[in-house]
Order: structure tokens, then C-alpha cells, then sequence
């Protein structure tokens, strides 16, 4: 641990009057894996819209590495080191997957490289097909990709951007249980370089690639701990899984 790269405080998100974000404090240190877990509507996603500029907060601040991302522009957000992933992965379906790539490496590269034809393939380009697992398809158009290899080849696509800090919505969702553990070990690879914030729902998942965890409830941080500290919490059973305290263990434990 080095010290904080990210700092919430007080965050309020409001849509038609009603809090979306209810006041959520949360500091995530250079490093970390932090997985984010909250029933629907928590206020997950909110937050994760609010950081990178798509939603505009109320009220409350945002600090990554000492810089208040407050009213920047989403592309400021990126240029500052904070990339995302959206619920359904966004990628070029005619393009291969090293053009993905390579397109999304652009956005770093000044404009006078751009123009000028390139010749071979990016290093930042090549890692990120070896960390995805997809250099045999870095030929093939993206739209032959399966689900899973789509969301690899997305975070790929962040990850040639050179990120400080990722965050991922959802990631496994859908995915095969192969892949779900493929995605798991890039998520535990990608953590030794990089701070990245998971939200996720698959408890499972959470048991095997999770250290810490945060709890959004209603728009605030319920609890925050290591995933037993968490899946131990009365309060967690009981909001969590919306049940009673019985039907809730069973489903957490
Ligand atoms: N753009 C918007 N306009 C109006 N209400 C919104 C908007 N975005 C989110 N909300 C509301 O804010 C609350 C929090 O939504 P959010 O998507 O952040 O929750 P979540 O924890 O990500 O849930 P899920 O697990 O279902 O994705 C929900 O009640 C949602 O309906």
C-alpha cells in the first residue's frame, strides 16, 4: 500500500429528486482490487458514472492522485488515468481485434504519430493481447468473438490506454464458468500493475478473486471489509439479498 489514488467523500447523485448516491465516502489505495457488491439499485453503477465524469454529482468530492475530477469532461477523466468498462462491452465490430486495440491506443499517442502510418504493433498493444489471452485473434473481426473474449478484448482496449485506475461494471456477467475463471485471473494479473474496482454481483466469483469489499446499500456504504468480514454482516444478509436473515445466509454463505 502507498497511499490513497482514490478519495470519495460526501458524493451525492440526484435523478428527478431521488438520491441515487445518499452520501458515499470511499477511499481505495494505489493497488488495490476492490470489489464493489450491492443489490440493484445501490447506486453502483451511479457511482462509477459519477468518478468518470458521465453523471454529475450534487454534491461531494472526487479525488484521483490528489486531482478533483469534479466537473471535468469524460475525456479528462481518461487522459487523467481512469478507465472503465460499461455492462456490455463496447468494441468495433468490423475491426479485428488488433485494430480495437490499436484505435484505442490512439487516444494516447500526440497527433503527428497518428498520422503518419504505422508500422508494426504497438508494444502497449502486443501486452495487452497476451495479457487477454487474444493474440491467436488478433486478426479476426471482433464481431466473431464470443462474449467472453469481447469483454477481454475491451479491457484490453482500457488497458492500452495506460490507466492508473480501472473500473469494471460487471464483468463475468454472462460468462461461461470458464471464463468467468479466465476473467478472474486477468482481473488478479491486471491488479499487479494497476488499481482496478470490480462491481460484481456473483458471490461466488467474490469467494475466490476478492480480498476487500464494499457494500453500496441505498446509496451509502453499508460495510466494508474482506469478503468473510462481509458475508458474516447481519446487516449485509439482511439488505443484501432483500430476505430474512436465514434465506439470506443461505444464499451469501
Ligand atoms: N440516469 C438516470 N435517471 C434516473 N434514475 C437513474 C439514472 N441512473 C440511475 N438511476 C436510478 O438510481 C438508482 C441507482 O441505480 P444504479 O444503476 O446506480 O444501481 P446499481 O447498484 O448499479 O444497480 P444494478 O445492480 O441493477 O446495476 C436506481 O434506482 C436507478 O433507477
Amino acid at each position: 500500500m502507498t497511499g490513497a489514488l482514490l478519495e470519495i467523500r460526501g458524493l451525492r447523485a440526484v435523478f428527478d429528486g431521488f438520491a441515487a448516491l445518499d452520501g458515499v465516502d470511499l477511499t481505495v489505495e494505489e493497488g488495490e482490487l476492490r470489489f464493489l457488491i450491492g443489490p440493484n439499485g445501490a447506486g453502483k453503477t451511479t457511482l462509477i458514472d459519477v468518478i468518470t465524469g458521465l453523471t454529475r454529482p450534487a454534491a461531494g468530492t472526487v479525488r484521483f492522485a490528489g486531482t478533483d475530477l469534479v466537473g471535468r469532461r469524460e475525456h479528462e477523466i481518461v487522459r487523467l488515468g481512469v478507465g472503465r468498462t460499461f455492462q456490455t462491452a463496447v468494441v468495433f465490430e468490423e475491426l479485428t481485434v488488433v485494430e480495437n486495440l490499436d484505435l484505442a491506443a490512439s487516444f494516447r499517442r500526440p497527433l503527428w504519430r497518428l498520422l503518419r502510418r504505422r508500422r508494426g504493433v504497438d508494444d502497449a498493444v502486443r501486452e495487452a493481447l497476451a495479457v487477454t489471452g487474444l493474440t491467436e485473434l488478433a486478426e479476426r473481426p471482433a464481431r466473431v468473438l464470443s462474449h467472453g473474449q469481447r469483454q477481454w478484448l475491451e479491457i484490453g482496449m482500457l488497458l492500452v490506454q495506460r490507466p492508473r485506475l480501472l473500473l469494471l461494471d460487471e464483468p463475468v456477467a454472462g460468462m461461461s464458468r470458464d471464463e468467468r475463471a479466465r476473467t478472474g485471473e486477468l482481473l488478479t494479473e491486471i491488479a499487479r500493475g494497476h488499481t482496478v474496482v470490480v462491481v460484481e454481483h456473483d458471490m461466488e466469483f467474490l469467494r475466490r478473486y476478492a480480498s476487500r469489499v464494499t457494500v453500496l446499500h441505498e446509496g451509502r456504504v453499508l460495510t466494508e471489509g474482506s469478503v468473510d468480514e462481509v458475508r458474516a454482516d447481519p446487516r449485509v444478509q439482511a439488505v443484501y439479498l432483500g430476505g430474512t436473515r436465514e434465506e439470506a445466509g443461505d444464499a451469501v454463505g
